[in-house]
């Protein structure tokens, strides 16, 4: 239940301290990929990529769609990092472990993380390949205790008893959206609250039939931890589901969820996703620095 001692605040400075002196970038934005959505990476100029098996105290990505790669870079002339590959509950970490990037990234300097997640689309107006920017969660794993804030709390990251009412920046999801427009992206750009759960089987009927009408427009199996560990250190976050698959909701329905399938939604949307991520990179005010 309590965090191992590798995600502690001493190794968490190591791990940062390592990187800041294997590359000069000092990254002001991050970017998590979900799944398929690697080529986000791709976006970055002067890249310096580390694979995570490299990087002190840093777990493996184990899930096909998430290369295992840290990079660094420049993303509209703003210094950024980008995590090819992110940590889910279901391979077996424990979930001090899985957003233990993100305490690394705000010990570097970062003010502003972007997360990216493939999801189940359980609002009935959603369509596959609709972008949702997360407004708001509901983290099921939570309820049963299971937070990234479990166990004795280190000031120097943030309080005890961090408040989530405000976790998704509303000055980026309306940036976001407007950036959305311009592209030309009404069409597929909706506003949703995400639901995680611990994965990684896919839900029943029943389960998806529960959590629409608990409120969940979106299912997936990660991001929440990481908005929380996030926030828990102050900084800004921006979030988006591609839902590249409709929940099943009927039991006339043949419809399976299947990992494949999302894949290659998230291949599909792949350059929409990128020029809405840098759209919303290049526009966003800085938070405390006016040099980028
Ligand atoms: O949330 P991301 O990492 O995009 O991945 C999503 O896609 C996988 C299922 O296909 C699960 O890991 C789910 O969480
Ligand atoms: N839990 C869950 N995760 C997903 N990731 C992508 N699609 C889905 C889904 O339908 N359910």
């Amino acid at each position: 239940m309590f965090p191992d001692s590798s995600t502690c605040y001493e190794d968490c400075k190591a791990t940062a301290e390592w990187l800041k002196a294997q590359t000069s970038v000092r990254p002001l934005v991050a970017i998590v990929c979900g799944s398929g959505m690697g080529g986000l990476a791709d976006m970055l100029k002067d890249q310096v990529a580390f694979n995570y098996k490299d990087i002190p105290n840093f777990p493996q990505s184990t899930v096909h769609g998430h290369a295992g790669r840290l990079v660094f870079g420049t993303l509209k002339g703003r210094p950024c990092v980008c995590m090819q590959g992110r940590f889910h509950l279901y391979e077996g970490y424990a979930i001090q472990k899985i957003t233990l990037p993100m305490r690394i990234f705000s010990l570097m300097g970062v003010e502003t993380v972007i997360l990216t997640n493939a999801a189940g689309g359980l609002n009935q107006d959603f369509k596959v390949g609709d972008i949702m920017i997360i407004k708001d969660h509901v983290n099921i794993p939570g309820f049963a205790g299971n937070n990234p804030l479990t166990g004795p709390n280190d000031d120097r990251f943030g309080v005890r008893f961090p408040c989530m009412s405000d976790a998704y920046d509303r000055d980026l999801q309306q940036l976001a959206l407007d950036v959305g427009q311009e592209l030309g992206y009404g069409d597929f750009l909706r506003e949703g609250v995400y639901c995680v759960l611990g994965g990684p089987s896919f839900e029943t009927i029943a389960e998806c039939r529960m959590l629409h009408k608990l409120g969940a427009d979106a299912v997936g199996m990660s991001t929440v931890h990481e908005v929380i560990v996030a926030r828990h250190c102050g900084m800004r976050v921006f979030a988006l589901s591609l839902i590249t698959n409709k929940s099943v909701m009927d039991y006339d329905s043949e419809e399976k969820a299947n990992h494949e399938e999302v894949l290659e939604t998230s291949r599909l949307r792949s350059s929409q996703l990128q020029k809405m991520v840098s759209n919303l990179v290049n526009k966003m005010e800085p938070i405390k620095h006016t040099n980028f």
